[in-house]
C-alpha cells in the first residue's frame, strides 16, 4: 500500500475476538455522512491508514460507497469488516430477508461482516421477528455475525431468552459524558461487545474539557486521541467519524500507549448523561 514519508501508517489496530468466533477491529470508521465521490476518497483514505472496520447504515445511504471503496482499496475482503443496520421500517421476519438481499447488492462485497438492528423501535414490538431473521441470514451464510444496536438491557435479555442466541455486539452512543457502565457490566456479563457510537460526542465541548486538555497535553497527544483511547481502556470499540485523512489517521493512532487507571477515572467523571433525545426506549427511527 502507497504511503508518504508524510503520512506514515499508524501503528495497526488490534482486533478482538466476538462471542461466535469472528474478529473485529478495536477501532472503526463511522461513516454518516460520508456520500458520494467525496465520501469514497475518506473511506479509502482511512482503509489506506489502517482502519479495517468501517460502519455503514441503510439510513445513511451510503451503503454503496463503502462498497466502492472497499473494492478499489486493494486490501483483500477478508481483512476488511463492513458493518450495516438494518433500519426500522424494514422491521420483520421477511422484511429483514428483503432488506439483507438489498444490503447486499447496494455494497457488492458478497457478504456482509456485522448486521445490526439498527434502533429496537419498541412500539412497533417487532425486534425479536428481525432476529430470527437474522439468526437465519448468518446461517445461511450472507452475514457472518449478528448484533443490535440501542438494545437495553431489557432488550437483550428478551432476544435472549425468546431465541437463545446472543448478539455479538451492542451499539450505543456511549462517550466520556454518557461512559454506560451499567450497560456495559450488562455486556460483560453476556459476552457483549459494546461498540461506541458519537464516541467524541461529535466533537463537541468535549475536546475542550479542561480535565481532557490537560491529561492530553501531559501525555503529549490530542484530546480526540485521550478520548478514544479510554474507549479502547474501557474494552468498547469506537467508531469515530473523520472526512479528513489526516483526523483519521490521529484518531486511528491510539494503540501505542494506554492510559492509567486515575486517568480513566477523571475522563470517565466528566458523565452527564445523553448528549441527545434518543433514548432507545421512546426513540423510534425508521
Ligand atoms: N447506531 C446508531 O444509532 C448511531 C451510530 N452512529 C455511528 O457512529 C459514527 C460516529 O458518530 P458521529 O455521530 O459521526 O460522531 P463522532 O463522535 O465520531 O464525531 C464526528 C465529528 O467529529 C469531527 N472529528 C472527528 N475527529 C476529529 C478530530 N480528530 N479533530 C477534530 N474534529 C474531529 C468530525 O468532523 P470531520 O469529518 O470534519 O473530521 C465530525 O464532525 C457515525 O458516523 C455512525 O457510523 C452515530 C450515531 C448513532
Ligand atoms: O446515525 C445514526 O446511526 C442514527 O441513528 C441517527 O439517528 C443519527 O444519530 C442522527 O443524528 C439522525 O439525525
Amino acid at each position: 500500500m502507497h504511503q508518504t514519508r508524510s503520512t506514515p501508517p499508524v501503528p495497526a489496530i488490534p482486533t478482538v475476538t466476538l462471542n461466535d468466533g469472528t474478529e473485529l477491529p478495536e477501532l472503526g470508521l463511522g461513516t454518516y455522512k460520508l456520500l458520494g465521490e467525496e465520501g469514497v476518497a475518506s473511506m479509502a483514505a482511512a482503509i489506506r491508514s489502517g482502519y479495517r472496520l468501517l460502519d455503514t447504515a441503510v439510513n445513511y445511504e451510503n451503503e454503496a460507497e463503502v462498497g466502492e471503496a472497499v473494492r478499489g482499496s486493494g486490501v483483500a475482503r477478508e481483512e476488511i469488516r463492513v458493518a450495516t443496520k438494518l433500519p426500522g421500517r424494514h422491521h420483520g421476519y421477511e422484511e429483514t430477508l428483503a432488506s439483507a438481499e438489498a444490503s447486499l447488492a447496494a455494497l457488492g462485497l458478497g457478504y456482509i461482516d456485522l448486521y445490526l438492528i439498527h434502533w429496537p423501535n419498541p412500539s412497533v414490538d417487532r425486534y425479536v421477528d428481525t432476529w430470527r431473521a437474522m439468526i437465519d441470514l448468518r446461517e445461511r451464510g450472507a452475514v457472518r455475525s449478528i448484533g443490535v444496536s440501542n438494545f437495553t438491557e431489557e432488550m437483550l435479555a428478551r432476544l435472549v431468552e425468546e431465541t437463545g442466541v446472543t448478539p455479538s455486539v451492542n451499539q450505543v452512543e456511549l462517550h466520556p459524558y454518557f461512559p454506560q457502565a451499567a450497560l456495559r457490566a450488562v455486556h460483560a456479563e453476556l459476552g457483549i461487545r459494546t461498540e461506541s457510537w458519537s464516541p467524541l460526542a461529535r466533537h463537541s465541548d468535549l475536546v475542550e474539557e479542561p480535565v481532557v486538555t490537560r491529561l492530553a497535553a501531559a501525555r503529549g497527544i490530542t484530546p480526540s486521541q485521550l478520548v478514544l483511547r479510554w474507549h479502547v481502556e474501557l474494552g468498547s470499540t469506537p467508531i469515530p467519524k473523520s472526512s479528513n485523512p489526516e483526523r483519521q489517521r490521529v484518531n486511528a493512532d491510539v494503540f501505542g500507549f494506554s492510559l492509567a487507571g486515575d486517568e480513566i477515572e477523571e475522563i470517565s467523571g466528566l458523565e452527564r448523561g445523553r448528549m441527545w433525545d434518543f433514548d432507545p426506549n421512546t426513540h423510534e427511527e425508521m
